[in-house]
């Protein structure tokens, strides 16, 4: 998702290590060695020219590397003397664990290190994903606000509440340094990446927009869940729970953008009640969205055009074309349904359909026929770079999050009757078809379940904020002075689980924590009372300007998927032949909560997991 350039805080110091420096020397050092080969080459003395090129070679890296480390050492002593003038605690590392390297191969190096043996829980925070992993701890040793100081970056991580809130609501003091995140304008600046006016403009589109799709995310969930619990339930070992879930919530965002369903199985045809003549190009688009997500990374890096070059391998021209695919299936669904609005008959749903009708200008030409001098606050272009980032921020997000709720809800059997006891006490019909939207609000349970997942395992982790001119900020009682061009990093891990707030068991996954009883109220499933998701220490998704437009989207999508799944189904861990009970269900909870970084943070190790589904009878009468 779009926080993968997130990820990367600015230096407050400008580095002169930085990047273009680097390039430089490195360029230098070909230019050299190449000048060298030539009058070797020319002379013909091979041997000793080449050995003298060897020499000439190792002496350029090694000076190069001495003036690295110089720079990085001055540069990381300035830092840190700034951070420290701010009476903050300060964390160093010497290796930054946000470059592009790291991202890629951290994990697998940290890893490989760990089965070396060397494991210590200093090198944990070299994992890409370590502030969450650690959630308060390092808050603990540190205090609810520190600095994080490594080469090139310098962040300032708080986990305090009234401090992060502060933070959300001044965004002209902290806002988003969209200039880092330009990678992620693939075609073009988009809800996340803009500014100002051309923000608005998107943000009001977007809000219009999801307003409306609730009842089709809602049908089409319980459409997808009731095909991937049919596959689920068929008895065997299911070691697929992170990958369903991520084709699931991918089908359930097509399926909301385009009103089309896709049933569940990867590469299915599109079903029989889809629109008339759209079939072919409905399932190219919903291969081509597969494609792209699943390929961010060379997308991000190379772009779409330079992939599509004859010069790139096939499996990359293949990822170039579906980033064309997508552009041109939105645009054609775009003109299709501006030319329906000029004619008056735009009936369609869809999250694309919304958006065409909701960036449809009202001030009409005067002239001629009103209705064909329709202009939209929108270009084609802003849709489908708005689109493509809906899909990036909607689906890996829900996905993560529901099959977290399920890996730990394994673990958890008297929580599955617990949910069920909710669900089928307001929903009796066995036909998810006879559910109405209305229920979404009754099924607290569930959403307790959503949010006590986000609380400890939060797909994004850190919300990401940017000092453009020096601000003061109040922590405790503490005001402190933030320089210019400091990452602020506002650590949803740490927050959600900071024990001043949730308790001395703030680490223990536990929905019931989010339902509470009125004392004069009689106890029973309706007067229960569901903490508000703006509650004091959360921030599951967002808060103030930048809050997430896909909020509601995703409660009603993954509170469906709950109550379709845990209405009549129950899943269980498989313990290892040599494991007792508690021992797999400990190991379940460790293997939900240890999360690695990926487009989102998921479970690191979800092809290790295997459930297992039964259905269960139950007795309407006794509720
Ligand atoms: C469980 C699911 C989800 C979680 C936990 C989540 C969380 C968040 C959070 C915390 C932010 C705020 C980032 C900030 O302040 O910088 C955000 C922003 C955003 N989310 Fe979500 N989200 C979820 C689902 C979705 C869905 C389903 C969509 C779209 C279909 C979506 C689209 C976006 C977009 C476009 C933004 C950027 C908004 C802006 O910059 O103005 N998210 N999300």
């Amino acid at each position: 998702m779009y926080h993968l350039l997130l990820i990367s805080g600015e230096p407050h110091s400008k580095s002169p290590y930085k990047a273009s420096y680097c390039v430089h020397a490195f360029y230098c050092c070909c230019l050299l060695t190449q000048a060298i080969i030539l009058e070797a080459r020319q002379t013909s003395q091979s041997l000793q020219n080449l050995k003298m090129l060897l020499n000439l070679v190792i002496s350029c890296l090694v000076s190069f590397l001495i003036f690295k480390l110089v720079v990085v050492v001055t540069t990381l002593r300035k830092d840190v003397a700034t951070a420290k003038a701010a009476s903050v605690p300060v964390l160093v590392r010497w290796i930054s664990p946000n470059t592009v390297f790291w991202l890629v191969f951290g994990d697998f190096i940290v890893s490989t290190s760990y089965r070396l043996g060397l494991r210590d829980w200093h090198f944990q925070r070299f994992y890409p994903a370590w502030e969450l992993n650690e959630r308060y701890k390092i808050h603990s040793e540190l205090g609810d606000a520190f600095y994080c100081i490594a080469p090139g970056e310098c962040r300032l991580y708080l986990a305090d509440h009234d401090a992060c809130i502060d933070v959300l609501k001044r965004p002209n003091d902290f806002g988003r340094d969209v200039k880092k995140m330009s990678m992620l304008n693939l075609y073009g600046r988009h809800i996340v990446t803009a500014e100002g006016a051309e923000w608005r403009r998107f943000k009001k589109a977007a809000s219009s927009a999801f307003a409306d799709i609730n009842e089709l995310v809602w049908r089409q969930t319980l459409s997808q869940t009731d095909d991937m619990l049919a596959s689920w339930n068929k008895g065997g070992l299911v070691k697929t729970t992170v990958v369903d879930c991520k084709t699931f919530a991918l089908n359930v965002l097509a399926g909301s953008l385009f009103s089309i369903s896709y049933p569940f199985e990867e590469g299915a045809k599109v079903s029989s009640q889809d629109l008339d003549g759209e079939k072919s190009s409905a399932n190219r688009y919903r291969d081509s969205l597969l494609t792209v997500t699943r390929n961010l990374f060379p997308i991000l890096v190379f772009g779409g055009s330079a992939l599509r070059s004859s010069f790139s391998p096939k499996k990359f021209q293949r990822i170039g074309v579906a980033v064309e695919e997508f552009r041109s299936y939105v645009k054609e669904l775009v003109a299709k349904e501006r030319l329906k609005i000029q004619q008056n008959h735009s009936s369609r749903q869809g999250l694309i359909a919304n958006l065409t009708r909701v960036c449809e200008d009202q001030t009409h030409g005067a002239e001629e026929n009103a209705a064909t001098q329709a202009k939209f606050t929108m270009t084609e272009n802003d849709i489908v770079s708005n689109t493509f980032m809906y899909t990036l921020g909607g689906t890996d997000t829900s996905a993560a999050s529901l099959s977290n709720a399920i890996v730990h809800l394994s673990a958890h059997p008297s929580l599955q009757d617990w949910l069920a006891e909710e669900i089928q006490y307001y929903l009796k019909s066995g036909n998810p078809e006879d559910w109405s939207l209305d229920n979404f609000a009754k099924l607290k349970r569930c959403r307790a379940v959503l949010n006590e997942t986000l609380r400890i395992c939060h797909p994004i982790g850190k919300i990401f904020k940017t000092t453009n001119s020096a601000q003061t900020l109040t922590i405790k009682s503490q005001t402190i002075e933030v320089p210019p061009n400091t990452a602020i990093v506002l650590n949803l891990a740490g927050l959600h689980t900071n024990p001043e707030i949730w308790g001395e068991d703030a680490h223990i996954w536990d929905p019931t924590r989010w339902i509470h009883v009125e004392s004069n109220t009689e106890p029973g499933i309706e007067s229960e009372i569901l903490l508000p998701d703006t509650t004091r220490g959360f921030l599951g998704w967002g808060l103030g300007q930048r809050i997430c437009p896909g909020k509601r989207y995703s409660q009603v999508e993954l509170v469906a998927a709950i109550a379709l799944i845990f209405r009549e189904s129950r899943v269980s861990f498989v313990p290892d032949p040599d494991e007792t009970e508690s021992e797999a269900r400990l190991r379940m909870i460790t293997m939900a909560q240890d999360m690695a970084f990926r487009m989102t943070h998921e479970i690191r190790n979800g092809d290790k997991i295997q459930l297992r589904w039964k259905t269960v009878e139950h007795d309407l009468a006794t509720l």
